[in-house]
């Protein structure tokens, strides 16, 4: 299995380009199921999750045309040719839950295995298997699947949900597409993602209105058609690259910056003392400190428009070098904690408590092996090896790879020092 190792201490100075959006790319190559004729998206990070997701793809019978180190991927579901997506090609990643009810909005039925994704939390699907069961679908779960039909199609429904979850949301509107009459939903997840999404099913030919608002209002349609769709910038790996450079110091512009979403994450770089230019116009995002000790700020995770929780162990990487005592508090997942013990074996002082960690700020990390259990639990290993003292050696970078296009080579850009190493874990 690969790892990084990384020699840490060294400024970050440069530009680095934004990827492409993992979590909407995912959605938005869900959404060519909805169509019999072809759908180009551009700017599509090549990453372990979104190429796993061509593969279920075409399981289902989707011609993908996607050639290695090209940022434009053609899918076309002109014929489908199997309803089932199998539990090895589900388990691996969340997202890949969501063909179910485009699935049963084309062909009428679908046998879809329960997801996997981060293990950051008991991640039930109730609230997506209500929406469709609202829409008139008759489900069963047997043996990890989730076994569907809609014998009569589906339907326009008012749905309510009980929390607002990004996955239900995005996989409520693609069902609603095509279902017949109007379906409304309240307490909809907010998230940039559902609007690309949404944006992008409008190029189609559906009818949606209020995405990027807790109330969404979908029209159903009889068809859907092709579409091109550029991908939206990614924010999560924004953010990431932002507090990268406020750890390690220097002056960083993040170029095709999607600033407009950033907002809490800006706004809490800046109470601890991090320099921050965001131009909206530009897309751009400059970020410096220069010498200066950062402060210790306490953050709670929240829904969209709050800090998001994706962001959560970077921030946490960041507050264990800062001046003072930070509160760290988790609201979306229960179990995204992962990373304080590692952090804790590169000399972090942090105590969790339930749904919060203490962290009180140390003037220096020291490098160390330490193991990535999740995705932006390794992430925050990578920030605080660069901050840190030394050599630091991440373990099981697959998670890494799940979300994060070129890592080394946009930090080594800016004067990291970060090699790959193939082979055993240490
Ligand atoms: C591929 C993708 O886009 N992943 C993102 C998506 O995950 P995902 O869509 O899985 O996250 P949700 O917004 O659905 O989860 C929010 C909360 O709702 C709960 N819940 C969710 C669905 C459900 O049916 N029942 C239920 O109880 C979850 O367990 C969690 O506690 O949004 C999360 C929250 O911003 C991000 O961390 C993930 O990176
Ligand atoms: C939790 C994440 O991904 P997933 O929902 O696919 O597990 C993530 O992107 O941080």
């Amino acid at each position: 299995m690969d790892r990084l190792n990384i020699i840490g201490g060294a400024e970050l100075n440069g530009r680095i380009p934004v990827s492409g959006a993992k979590n909407s790319a995912l959605k938005l190559m869900v959404a060519c199921l909805l169509t019999d004729e072809p759908i180009t998206l551009t700017n599509m990070p090549s990453l372990a999750d979104t190429r796993f997701l061509a593969q279920l793809l075409e399981t289902l019978g989707v011609e993908v045309y996607w050639p290695k180190g090209e940022s434009t991927c053609h899918l076309n579901a002109a014929e489908l040719k199997s309803t089932i997506a199998p539990y090895e090609q589900v388990r691996k990643m969340r997202a890949s839950f969501n063909v179910l009810g485009p699935l049963i909005a084309r062909s009428g039925h679908a046998t879809v295995s329960l997801p996997g994704g981060c293990a950051i939390g008991a991640r039930p699907v109730d609230l997506h298997l209500q929406a469709l069961e609202a829409m008139g679908a008759d489900l069963k779960v047997e043996q990890g699947y989730v076994k569907a039909a809609a014998i009569r199609g589906l339907k326009g429904a008012h749905i309510v949900f009980a929390m607002p979850s990004v996955g239900a949301t995005e996989h409520a509107m693609l069902t609603a597409t095509l279902a017949s009459g109007e379906t409304i939903l309240e307490n909809a997840a907010r998230e940039p993602e559902i609007e690309d999404l949404a944006d992008c099913l409008n190029k189609m030919g559906a009818k949606i209105t209020g995405a990027g608002t807790s109330t969404i209002r979908i029209q159903g349609v009889e068809k859907l058609h092709g579409t091109t769709h550029a991908v939206m910038p990614d924010r999560i790996e924004a953010g990431t690259y932002a507090m990268a450079a406020a750890a390690a110091g220097g002056d960083v512009t993040l170029d095709g910056c999607p600033v407009e979403a950033l907002g809490a994450m800006i706004a809490k770089l800046r109470e601890a003392g991090v320099t921050v230019d965001a131009d909206e116009a530009a897309s751009t995002l400059r970020i410096r400190r220069n010498g200066t000790r950062l402060k210790a700020v306490s953050v709670s995770t929240q829904p969209h428009p709050g800090f998001p929780t994706d962001l959560q162990a970077q921030f946490m990487a960041l507050m264990s070098v800062a001046d003072g005592t930070s509160i760290i508090r988790e609201t979306i997942f229960e179990n995204r904690f992962m990373h304080a013990p590692e952090l804790q074996r590169l000399g972090a002082n942090i105590l969790v408590r339930g749904q919060e960690a203490v962290v009180k700020g140390v003037p220096h990390l020291t490098g160390a092996p330490v193991m990535a259990t999740d995705l932006r639990a390794s992430v925050s290993l990578v920030i605080a090896g660069l901050a840190a003292e030394g050599e630091t050696v991440v373990n099981r970078i697959y998670h890494l790879d799940r979300g994060f296009e070129r890592l080394e080579a946009k930090l080594n850009a800016c004067g990291a020092n970060i090699k790959r190493l193939s082979g055993e874990d240490e």
